[in-house]
């Protein structure tokens, strides 16, 4: 299973350009997460100071209990063997094969046997679907096959933490589309945790556990998919939409004024309805961080949003559902925050394991409805641990304790301004 990532309270600048300040946020181990933003707000940065590239003024990230923004250089070595990076153009060598071009971090950083080195290329080169391409020159093929090429060249090492920097840029709606099956596959058969810096409002609709978006040089929000796309942030519905009235310019932020004037001319856009998350391919093992990820965003359910409560509810099935102790309203309707706890406490039982539980939004299930239960804990069908319950929103920030015994704000659902 991929490592967790733990980033708090990360500030970077060059020279007097400060380009995010207080950025927080947990990437989940062997979840997918998206980072999203307009041109410019230090997505690139990020990514780069992830991997202790760039070394950011403020705060940590730590990584199996090294904070690499602080660390001697040897330790910083042995954490950046647990990344793989996708670079945007591939970064491959142009004078060297694919196979050749792949085979070099092995045979730069392990003392791998040539036919052992040849195992594994060969191997990689058929996850991404590259078997037979292995003597082209990268001049010679297609970006779509570079950028394959490029995964498969960050795969070699079997890392644990896989970041795509805008694996769409260049490529059409098609080739995005059967990249970002690509990368649903990846995850299931390697169970990395993946970071990916997007534009790609498919992509960020389709691929991710979570998504982050990073605006007016702060991360505007961080948590479970359902909050960013069901969010009325005035800035996420603008650059879901794709539109250009709304907050975020050209360059900078816009006048207050202008964007007032411009949306009501225009009339304001509403937030897209939720895609469904895209399924593995037939054939393939299911990813392990569904399961994973469903614990713990349940665990956390009514520190989030009522919109997204509603739709993480509405992914489950009728089993899942009972087995959280949730049950549906007679209506069919989930009321607004209101997450119904089953009075029941669950059965303590194996969960099943539905083929791929959140791919299609259910039905509600026609039952009676349950008078809103006491607030008590339960137990957790995937037991990972102590887990608490979060505060319910507004709000949805999760209150933890720094050194000082202060509350402190981390993860999800925080929003600009808010304290
Ligand atoms: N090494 C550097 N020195 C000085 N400024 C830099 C450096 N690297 C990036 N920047 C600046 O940081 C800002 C953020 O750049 P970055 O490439 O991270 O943005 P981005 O969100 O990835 O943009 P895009 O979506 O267009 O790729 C830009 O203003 C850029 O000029």
């Amino acid at each position: 299973m991929g490592v967790e990532v733990v980033v708090d309270g990360l500030s970077k600048s060059f020279g007097a350009q400060t380009i995010w300040r207080d950025v927080s946020l947990t990437l989940p181990s062997g979840e997918i997460s998206v980072l999203l933003g307009p041109s410019g707000t230090g997505k690139s940065v990020f990514l780069k100071s992830l991997v202790g590239l760039l070394k950011p003024e403020q705060g940590k990230v730590v990584i199996n209990g090294t904070d690499i923004c602080t660390c001697s250089e040897s330790d910083l070595y042995e954490v950046r063997k647990l990344f793989g990076v996708l670079f945007q153009d591939g970064a491959l060598f142009g004078s060297m094969n694919l196979f050749d071009n792949i085979a070099f971090p092995l045979r730069e950083h392990t003392r791998k046997s040539e036919s052992e080195v040849r195992d594994v290329v060969l191997e990689k080169m058929e996850m991404v679907g590259l078997i037979g391409a292995e003597d082209k020159l990268p001049g010679e093929i297609s970006g779509g096959m570079r950028k394959r090429a490029g995964v498969a060249r960050a795969l070699v090492l079997d890392p644990e933490i896989i970041l795509f920097d805008e694996p769409d840029s260049g490529l059409d709606p098609v080739r995005t589309a059967l990249f970002n099956q690509l990368i649903v596959d990846l995850n299931a058969q390697t169970d990395a945790t993946f970071l990916i810096v997007t534009h790609d409002i498919n992509t960020a609709r389709t691929v991710p556990d979570n998504i982050g978006m990073l605006y007016r040089r702060n991360l505007e929000m961080f948590g479970p998919r359902e909050v960013l796309l069901t969010s009325d942030e005035k800035a996420v519905v603008q650059f879901l939409n794709g539109r250009p009235d709304g907050p975020i310019g050209m360059t900078e932020e816009k006048d207050t004024a202008v964007v007032e004037a411009e949306l009501a001319r225009n009339g304001e856009a509403s937030v897209p309805p939720m895609m469904p998350q895209l399924d593995v391919s037939p054939g393939l093992p299911q990813r392990a961080a569904v399961r994973r990820r469903k614990d713990r965003v349940l665990n956390q359910l009514r520190s989030l949003s009522p919109t997204a409560q509603e739709e993480i509810l509405k992914s489950l099935t009728p089993e899942e559902l009972a087995l959280y102790g949730y049950q549906t309203p007679a209506t069919g309707g989930w009321p607004q925050g209101a997450s119904q706890r089953s009075p029941q406490p669950a059965p303590q039982q194996q969960p099943p394991r539905p083929a791929q539980p959140s791919q299609q939004p259910r039905s509600a299930p026609q039952q009676p409805a349950a008078p809103p239960p006491p607030q008590q804990g339960k137990p957790t069908p995937y037991p990972r641990g102590q887990q608490q319950e979060e505060p319910a929103w507004p709000g949805g920030l999760r209150p933890e304790e720094d050194s000082a015994g202060e509350p402190k704000k981390r993860w999800f659902g925080r929003k600009r301004g808010e304290q």
